[in-house]
C-alpha cells in the first residue's frame, strides 16, 4: 500500500483500501468478545458482561515476542506448567485454521509460505474465540502482535492493553540454527521462507516492541542461552514481580 500511496494516480486506491480495512476491522469487532476490556480500564464493569467473562473479571494479557525460533513456544509451555496462564500461539491458531479447511485456510497457508503477516481481522478473531473458549483470565499471547497494524487493531477491537511484553532476544545465527533443526514438519521452516520471516520480524515486529518499550512495558530476556537458563531468567525477571503485584 505504501508504494501505491506514493504515486498520485494511485492515491484514491490507497484511501479505498484504508476505508475497506476500517470496514473489515469494525466487522471483526462484531464478535462474541466485543466488550472484553483491559483489567485496569474497567470504569463501568456492568457494561462489560460478555459470555464467560463477567464484567468484574480482570483479564491479564502478556504478549510474548521474539524472532522466529527464539523460543516463544518453548518458554510459554514452561510458563504454563508453573503459573496460571493459558498459552495462545497466534501461529498455532492460524495453522489449526488451515487444517480445519475453513474459507480462510488457503489464504493463510499462502501468506505463511511467503513469510507474510496474515491480516489482523483473521488472527484477532481466532484469538478472541480462543480467549472466550478458555475459562481462564490470564493469557500469554505468543507471536502477536506481529506488526503495528496487528497491535492497533487488537487494542481497538478488544480494548485490551498488555500487562507487559516478554521479549525473547536472540541473534539471527542462533535463530537460523534452531529453525533449520526444528524438524516439526513446518512448511515455513526452510531457508528461503526463514529469511523472509527474519526480514518481516526486523521491519514489522521490532517497531511493535519499540512502541511498548516507550511505554515501559517491555521485559527483555537473553534467549540465546540454554532453555532452562532462559526460563530461570523468565521466572526471576518477569513473573516474580507479576505474581507479587497480584
Ligand atoms: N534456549 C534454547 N536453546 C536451544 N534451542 C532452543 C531454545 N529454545 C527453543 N529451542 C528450540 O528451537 C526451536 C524453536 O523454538 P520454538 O518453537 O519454541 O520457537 P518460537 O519462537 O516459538 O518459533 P516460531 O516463532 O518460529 O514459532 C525448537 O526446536 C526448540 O526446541
Ligand atoms: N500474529 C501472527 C502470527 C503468525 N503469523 C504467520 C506468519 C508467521 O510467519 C507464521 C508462523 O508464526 P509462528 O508460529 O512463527 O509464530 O504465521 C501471522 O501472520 N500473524
Amino acid at each position: 500500500m505504501k508504494a501505491a500511496m506514493t504515486r498520485g494516480g494511485d492515491l484514491d486506491r490507497g484511501w479505498v483500501y484504508i476505508y475497506f480495512m476500517n470496514l473489515v476491522i469494525f466487522a471483526a469487532a462484531d464478535t462474541r468478545l466485543p466488550n472484553l476490556t483491559c483489567w485496569d480500564s474497567m470504569a463501568d464493569a456492568s457494561k462489560d458482561i460478555v459470555d464467560g467473562f463477567p464484567g468484574d473479571k480482570k483479564i491479564t494479557v502478556v504478549f510474548v515476542l521474539g524472532g522466529p525460533g527464539s523460543g516463544k513456544g518453548t518458554q510459554c509451555a514452561m510458563i504454563v506448567e508453573h503459573y496460571n496462564f493459558t498459552h495462545l500461539s497466534a501461529g498455532d491458531l492460524l495453522r489449526a485454521e488451515i487444517k480445519s479447511g475453513s474459507r480462510n485456510g488457503v489464504m493463510i497457508q499462502k501468506m505463511m509460505n511467503e513469510g507474510k503477516i496474515v491480516p489482523p481481522e483473521v488472527t484477532i478473531k481466532l484469538l478472541q474465540r480462543a480467549m472466550l473458549d478458555s475459562a481462564h483470565d490470564k493469557f500469554l499471547i505468543d507471536g502477536f502482535p506481529r506488526d503495528e497494524e496487528n497491535r492497533a487493531a487488537f487494542e481497538n477491537i478488544t480494548k485490551i492493553e498488555p500487562e507487559f511484553v516478554l521479549y525473547l532476544d536472540c541473534p539471527e545465527d542462533e535463530l537460523e540454527r534452531r529453525i533449520l533443526s526444528r524438524n516439526q514438519g513446518r512448511a515455513d521452516d526452510n531457508i528461503e521462507t526463514m529469511r523472509k520471516r527474519f526480514r518481516v520480524f526486523k521491519e514489522s515486529s521490532l517497531p511493535v516492541i519499540k512502541h511498548y518499550n516507550l511505554k515501559g512495558k517491555v521485559r527483555k530476556v537473553d534467549a540465546a542461552k540454554p532453555v532452562d537458563e532462559v526460563f530461570e531468567d523468565v521466572k526471576k525477571v518477569i513473573f516474580v514481580p507479576l505474581i507479587a503485584e497480584v
